[in-house]
């Protein structure tokens, strides 16, 4: 296994009875790596990451979390990764830094360090606030705050973002990549494809618990571009979208001679248009 790979993860299956979960997933994360985990719902998503987080057995296949087998994950793990699920609670009675304190104490973490993060999450001046009052943005940021405080070679983030305004949205993004740029191997599960597009250096679509498309998000995106087409726009505001060809290439150079071009765009498909071509299935 190469030294900056964190998860590997090699021919990995579950099911719940006679339904199959998950197909024969293989993949590997690096350090300093945001793995988008991109599927609809019922893709197999959660399911993942409980197994990597070893809250549930795989049926077959393994993987591996910085070195040690996910069969053989103990509580000792928790010290080096954080995770944010649907299911992470917090001390509702408790202020916004009680909640934190208590963390720091169990991870032995310098209490110095929860002004830091509180600040990085934008909520040092709600830490006297309790948890149960806060915003849903603002519990979900606080969560996240808990999950790196520690500081985590590894961090498991379970759709972050789904449900939160534009500005917390961004906020998220924005310590998700300082985290990464710190080392962080990040595993982030989203059905939000603008989130994986802007935010993560490889991405796996998931479908119906195999998986279809890897590669960057780019490189998904141009691999899927068979019919290239370009936008313009035009000084006398006509817009137009042409095929690739030798006639729309004279056009295009034409209308830059005569300065006719206001603006010209090559009009890839998003991810959303990739994963309904590969699957037939809208990602909602
Ligand atoms: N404990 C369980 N028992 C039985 N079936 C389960 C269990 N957990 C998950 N499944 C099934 O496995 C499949 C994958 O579920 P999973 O929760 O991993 O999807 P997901 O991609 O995380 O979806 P979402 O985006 O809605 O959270 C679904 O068909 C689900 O019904």
């Amino acid at each position: 296994m190469n030294q900056q790979t964190v998860i590997s993860v090699e021919h990995l299956s579950k099911h719940f009875k006679e339904q199959v979960a998950l197909k024969d997933l293989s993949f590997s994360i690096k350090r300093g790596e945001i793995f988008g985990f991109l599927g609809p719902s019922g893709a197999g998503k959660t399911t993942t990451i409980k197994i990597l987080t070893g809250q549930m057995k795989q049926s077959g296949g393994n993987a591996s979390v910085l070195n040690t087998s996910v069969n053989k994950i103990n509580e000792n793990i928790y010290e080096q990764i954080g995770i944010v699920t649907h299911n992470s609670g917090l001390y509702d009675k408790l202020s916004v830094y009680k909640n934190l304190e208590i963390f720091a104490r169990l991870l032995n973490v310098n209490k110095s360090y929860i002004n830091e993060i509180l600040t990085r999450v934008g909520l040092f001046n709600d830490k006297n606030k309790k948890a149960g009052k806060l915003s849903q943005g603002m519990r979900q940021r606080l969560i996240l705050a808990r999950a790196v405080l520690h500081k985590p070679k590894v961090l498991f983030l379970d759709e972050p973002t789904s449900g939160l305004d534009p500005s917390t949205q961004i906020a998220i993004h924005k310590l998700i990549t300082e985290l990464r740029d710190e080392g962080t191997a990040v595993f982030l599960t989203t059905h939000n494809m603008e989130e994986a597009d802007k935010l993560c250096d490889q991405l796996a679509l998931l479908n119906d618990g195999k998986i279809v498309e890897t590669g960057t998000p780019r490189e998904i995106r141009l691999n899927h571009n068979k019919k290239k087409r370009y936008k313009v726009l035009l000084k006398n505001n006509e817009e137009l979208t042409l095929s690739q060809s030798v006639e729309t290439t004279q056009k295009i150079n034409w209308w830059m001679e005569s300065n006719e071009l206001v603006t010209i765009h090559s009009c890839e498909p998003t991810l959303e248009t990739v994963f309904l071509e590969v699957t037939g299935r809208e990602l909602v």
